[in-house]
């Protein structure tokens, strides 16, 4: 399991983490929500060892996480790939890193689900829509069936039927494989209705940590209920119940 232990990290004079603690067990969410400039990327990052802790301690399974290789879905999905390469090459990328070969069912498996069509992989990122390229960013996660993926807005491209749509598959997927998900997203909605728990990021401090199902009706904090409060006044809420 995560294990994010009391960890502050530090940005020149400014810490932008402060005594952040969380876990996460194969097979679950966590939805991290927060205001723009709260943390929600540099937990990301601290987490796959991108930056460091100045205090505490990020572990999987009493290691460091890079060992059980951890898996990112990036925000940006044109710009997670490589040009100049196909979507197909990239995707192969983490599996041959690792010295393996791609199981040609479980890429097929996958590649029906996230309904990617083969064609689309033999093209480069330019050359197909946002919306492909998003899954083709889950699709390579997943390929290598890591134990932890760190998703970073990963609907944030799509339009509300793609959303629900991926927002789906991406659940029923871990279903089937049992990976923990982290989930950084501005969407309370998709939060409430896919994650197990919330935690609402607040500044580089984590301000509660609820589960998902009562987040909705009886946020802990003020700041819980100005989020739900707002994320309502969008529709966000309405649009995923
Ligand atoms: N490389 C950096 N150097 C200095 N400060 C940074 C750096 N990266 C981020 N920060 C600062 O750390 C704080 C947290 O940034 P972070 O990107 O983690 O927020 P976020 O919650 O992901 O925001 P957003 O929702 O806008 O992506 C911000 O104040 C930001 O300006």
């Amino acid at each position: 399991m995560l294990v994010v232990d009391q960890v502050c990290v530090r940005r020149g004079a400014v810490f932008t983490l402060q005594d952040v603690s969380l876990s996460l067990a194969p097979g679950k969410t966590l939805a991290v929500v927060g205001e723009s400039g709260a943390g929600k990327s540099t937990l990301i990052s601290v987490i796959l060892g991108l930056v460091p802790c100045a205090s505490g301690a990020v572990t999987w399974d009493e290691a460091p996480v890079r060992a059980c290789r951890p898996a990112l879905v990036m925000q940006e999905p044109r710009s997670a790939f490589n040009p100049v390469m196909s979507l197909g090459r990239s995707v192969m990328e983490p599996v041959r890193a690792q010295g393996l070969e791609v199981d040609a069912n479980r890429l097929a498996r996958l590649c029906a689900g996230l309904k990617i069509a083969p064609d689309v992989l033999d093209r480069r990122p330019n050359e197909v829509s946002i919306g492909q390229a998003q899954r083709a960013g889950i699709l390579r996660a997943l390929i290598a069936a890591p134990p932890l993926v760190l998703f970073d807005e990963p609907l944030s491209a799509l339009d509300a039927v793609t959303q629900k749509h991926t927002a789906r598959l991406i659940a029923q997927l871990q279903g089937e494989e049992g990976f923990a998900a982290l989930i950084v997203t501005h969407d309370l909605g998709y939060a409430s209705a896919f994650a197990d728990d919330i935690a609402v990021l607040r500044a580089g401090r984590i301000e509660e940590l609820t589960p998902a199902n009562t987040f909705v009706e009886a946020p802990e904090t003020a700041y819980g209920r100005t989020l739900r409060d707002a994320a309502f006044a969008l529709g966000a809420l309405e649009r995923v119940a």
